[in-house]
């Protein structure tokens, strides 16, 4: 088992190389308080009240007409930050998460263009298998990043986020504390948590 490169919020905010170099040499690195504690606080909140007033939907999985809900293949539910019933920290989210698109460009040419980003819950219980965020047939998705709005999460909670790394060793990732940026072609998976579990799912795109 191997850990990952930690940066910080300041590296982040920096000019993106140590977020370049980290990808570039590890394929993913862990960004330890990141977003800022009152952004996070305002996002938890905001996905709070959506699943409250049941503005998150149960996701599916596959694509086109192979599209289906597959609660043993995943059991979140999600909302994308661009929907209007979202508030204004996902606004404010989705455009620090575009800076740092723009600092991943200048530093590693990745040629993303965009950035897409949804809300999800999981309930007790479920996870999500093992899985490429690259569909078989569209490779626009170049950078994975999750953003986890857990507040106290304990050892025996579960629900680590497992990255398959390229050497075939696996980390995990307690899903609290911060975000994880990786590429989106390395394989990883949801483990089952013991109690309800938030974060923020984006992709950094090249369409
Ligand atoms: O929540 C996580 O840790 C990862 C979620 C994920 O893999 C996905 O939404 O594609
Ligand atoms: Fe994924």
């Amino acid at each position: 088992m191997h850990s990952l490169p930690s940066l910080n919020a300041q590296d982040v905010a920096a000019d993106g190389e140590r977020l370049a170099d980290a990808l570039r040499d590890h394929g993913a690195c862990w960004i330890a308080d990141w977003p800022p504690p009152a952004l996070r606080d305002a996002l938890r909140d905001d996905l709070r009240r959506l699943l409250a007033d049941g503005g998150l939907a149960p996701a599916a999985v596959g694509r086109a007409e192979g599209r289906a809900r597959r609660e043993d293949i995943r059991a979140d539910s999600t909302c994308w930050l661009d929907d209007p019933r979202c508030g204004e920290p996902a606004r404010r989210f989705l455009a620090v998460l575009d800076e740092v698109r723009t600092q991943l460009n200048r530093q590693l040419f990745l040629g993303l263009r965009s950035v897409e980003a949804h809300y999800a819950a999981y309930p007790p219980g479920g996870g999500y298998a093992r899985h490429r965020d690259r569909f078989r047939d569209s490779d626009a998705r170049r950078v994975s990043w999750v953003t986890y709005l857990n507040a106290g999460w304990n050892d025996g909670d579960g629900g680590a986020l497992r990255i398959w790394r390229e050497d075939g060793d696996t980390v995990d990732l307690p899903p609290v504390g911060g975000s994880v940026c990786f590429l989106s072609e390395l394989e990883h998976e949801v483990l089952p948590a013991g109690r309800e579990r938030l974060s923020i799912a984006c992709w950094m795109r090249r369409d």
